[in-house]
């Protein structure tokens, strides 16, 4: 039998349905923010990383290997985000792979945050010691 090309229900031009999706992407990001202490941290850290950055007129490269950094760890916490309100959804009862889920997505934000520190300590620990000397 000859597959049948399933309809688009959707009529919208690709452009909106992209413009759509773009929206859906940046809601997501304010509802993390709004609700999660830890990416308003992010936030505000991000905010003085950058202007150290400008401060201390880093290199091409490493505002790669800063945008890399800060950009990994904002990723983690989303995606914990999004892992945290998915297993309370699913398993609002306590259960071990719940709370391995949790515990799981967590490790993630860790490894981030301590490879964000460690690019931190290299590019901006020896500009900051070399100011209060
Ligand atoms: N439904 C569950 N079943 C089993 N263990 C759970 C469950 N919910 C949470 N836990 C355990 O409690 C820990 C804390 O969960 P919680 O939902 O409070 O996240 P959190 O640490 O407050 O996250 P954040 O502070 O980033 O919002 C989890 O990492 C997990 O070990």
């Amino acid at each position: 039998m000859t597959p049948v090309a399933k309809p688009n229900p959707d009529k919208r031009s690709l452009l909106r349905r992209r413009a759509a999706s773009f929206g859906h992407a940046f809601r997501g990001i304010w509802l993390a923010l709004r609700s999660e202490l830890h990416l308003q941290f992010h936030a505000a850290a991000t905010v003085i990383v950058v202007g150290l950055g400008f401060y201390f007129e880093l290199t091409a490269t490493e505002w790669m290997l800063v945008a890399v950094a800060v950009g990994t760890v904002w990723t983690a916490e989303l995606v914990n985000t999004a892992i945290e309100a998915l297993t309370d959804l699913v398993s609002p009862e306590y259960h071990p792979l719940a709370g391995k889920a949790k515990d799981v997505a967590a490790g993630a934000v860790l490894v981030a945050a301590v490879a964000a520190l460690v690019v931190g300590l290299f590019i901006f620990g020896p500009r900051v010691l070399a100011l209060v000397h």
